[in-house]
């Protein structure tokens, strides 16, 4: 129906149309005629004339209008119109050619273009050239420039691995560092070459000294970097073989002997030699890859932590301040062996109780300054139990073939961290390299490795410290205890020996065992085939703390 409709009034339409062509036509021809008749000429000169004089007439009309146009152009009213029809034009002929000029002018070419393919800013944002300074240093060049307003140095930091791509060089080479006065400044150094590509001389002592915190290498600058306490922290090390585990830990131990003051040393030299060079100043060292040592050491400090929970218990039910406890470092290098089992039923039930007692060791004691240091060549997921893994605050990883087992030493998530570094990228064949993650930051850096010498007079010189402090203790039984050990040049005595020199004279032994105990006020140790005594290390210890 209504498509009949329509098609009516299409017929009409033609019909009305064709009535009206034809009028015209008769018309045209009709002046022509006229024309022809006045001026006497032929047909075609009469049309190409008409012609001619309407196309002439035509271009007079535009003429006028146009100067008509302009005219009003200059009128107020007009030129508001023609300002809001520019700015409703388009934005970017707002912005215009001149002021993208300006903008590039400002714009620092380099940084803007690597942080805008970076995707560290936005494609409408620059990077002020005059915000920007570039200072060449020993390692590199030192990019430090304000990222546009609404960014923040984090948002570069995210980036960095693009960036460092855009530069047209690796992760590796790249370090940012925030500054104090705004968080839009950011330092970005990009080195010249791989990093520790020429190795930097060990640090002095006073270095050391003069280093917040406890310094565990040099950064890819040459400046020492590491943590800034060890209060309430355990460290994790993983990496593979030769990679310079063993000589890291040993720069740690020294820069701590140094910067540390007082502490006490428990080793276990899973690699039998590794840390033998502080054995002499240590309270307790032990060269063993039995799991059964490993345990017995675990369980002393997990006891020694229960004691120092009681005092701090008593401390606090007694409203006295909190009670200062010597730091204890426990080291052991090469860990993985003690958590390995021949695959029994027993085998695997010793594993977990081991893994157990160590996860309370690594979490509880904290609290009761006792801190972890485990090393590890094979840092596999079953290497290291996941619920030991996971107490350690601080993580080393130094090169590893893949992401997966730099993940077993750094944390599951670790990749999905601020500016990651993959330690499997280091180069192997530069020794001592390692990726530390603390606090939620990570730091490429390489440890010292000091010559012997300078390790033995430090080493000595504790020693010196400790047996003084020993000989200037007032009287009492533990000191007693420790001269009569020293004359003899034994480094244990039972219980049965020890008591009557202190004047115990208790026949029975359990009794004389209690009463020694008393007196001495420190934990009696259990040697082979069970006998009980004590260790001069421990008295020694116990006189020159309060622990
Ligand atoms: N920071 C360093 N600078 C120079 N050389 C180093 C550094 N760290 C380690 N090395 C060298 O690398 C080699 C391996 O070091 P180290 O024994 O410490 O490695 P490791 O990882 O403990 O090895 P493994 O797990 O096989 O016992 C040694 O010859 C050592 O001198």
């Amino acid at each position: 129906m209504g498509k009949r409709k329509q098609q009516v009034s299409h017929d009409e339409d033609l019909y009305g149309q064709a009535a009206g062509a034809i009028g015209g036509l008769v018309i045209s021809f009709g002046i022509l005629a006229a024309i022809k008749d006045k001026l006497g000429l032929s047909w075609p000169v009469t049309v190409l004339v008409t012609a001619g004089s309407l196309v002439f007439l035509g271009y007079l009309a535009w003429r006028i209008r146009s100067a008509a146009r302009r005219w009003w152009g200059r009128e107020p009213g007009g030129a508001k119109t023609a300002a809001t029809a520019l700015q409703q034009e388009a934005p970017a002929a707002a912005a215009g050619p001149a002021e993208a000029a300006l903008e590039a002018a400002v714009a620092h070419p380099q940084l803007t273009s690597a942080l805008v393919t970076a995707g560290a800013i936005g494609r409408d944002q620059v990077i002020k050239a005059d915000e920007v300074t570039i200072e060449q240093v020993k390692t590199g060049t030192v990019y430090d420039f304000l990222v546009p307003p609404g960014r923040t140095y984090a948002d570069v930091e995210r980036r960095l691995g693009q960036v460092a791509g855009v530069f047209g060089v690796t992760r590796l080479h790249l370090t940012l560092a925030r500054s104090r006065d705004s968080e839009r400044r950011a330092r970005l150094l990009v080195l010249d070459e791989p990093p520790f590509t020429k190795p930097f001389p060990a640090p002095s002592r006073r270095e050391i000294e003069a280093f917040e915190g406890i310094p565990f290498g040099h950064d890819v600058t040459g400046q020492l970097t590491g943590v800034p306490t060890f209060e309430k922290a355990s460290l994790l090390v993983g990496g593979m073989t030769q990679m310079g585990k063993t000589t890291l830990i040993n720069g740690i131990i020294t820069c701590l002997l140094i910067a540390y003051g007082e502490f006490d040393l428990y080793l276990l030299d899973g690699k039998f030699c590794g840390l033998t060079r502080y054995a002499k100043i240590a309270t307790r060292y032990e060269a063993s890859d039995q799991p059964v040592v490993f345990e017995s050491m675990v369980n002393e400090l997990n006891d020694l932590s229960e004691r120092r929970y009681s005092k701090m218990q008593e401390a606090i039910k007694n409203r006295q301040p909190a009670p200062k406890f010597r730091p204890v470092f426990f080291i052991v290098d090469e860990a993985a062996d003690f958590f390995a089992n021949d695959g029994s039923n027993e085998g695997k039930e010793d594993t977990r109780r081991i893994a157990e007692s160590t996860r309370g060791l690594v979490a509880k004691c904290l609290e009761s300054g006792i801190s972890t240091v485990l090393l590890t060549q094979r840092p596999a997921q079953n290497a290291i139990p996941v619920m030991v893994r996971d107490q350690f605050l601080y993580r080393m990883c130094m090169y590893v073939a893949s992401e997966g087992t730099a993940k077993v030493a750094l944390g599951d998530t670790y990749f999905e961290t601020v500016a990651p570094i993959n330690p499997a990228l280091l180069n192997p064949d530069i020794k001592g390299q390692g990726v530390l993650f603390a606090n939620g930051r990570s730091t490429l850096l390489r440890g010292f490795n000091f010559k012997d010498e300078f390790v033995w007079d430090v080493v000595d010189e504790v020693q010196d410290r400790q047996q003084k402090a020993v000989e200037t203790a007032p009287p009492s039984p533990l000191k007693q205890a420790i001269d009569l050990m020293r004359d003899k040049g034994v480094e244990f005595m039972p219980t049965p020996d020890l008591a009557p020199a202190l004047g115990i004279t208790e026949s029975d032994p359990a009794e004389a065992g209690k009463k020694l105990n008393k007196l001495l006020g420190v934990p009696s140790y259990r040697a082979a085939k069970g006998v009980r005594g004590y260790r001069l290390a421990d008295l020694t210890t116990a006189a020159m703390s309060d622990s």
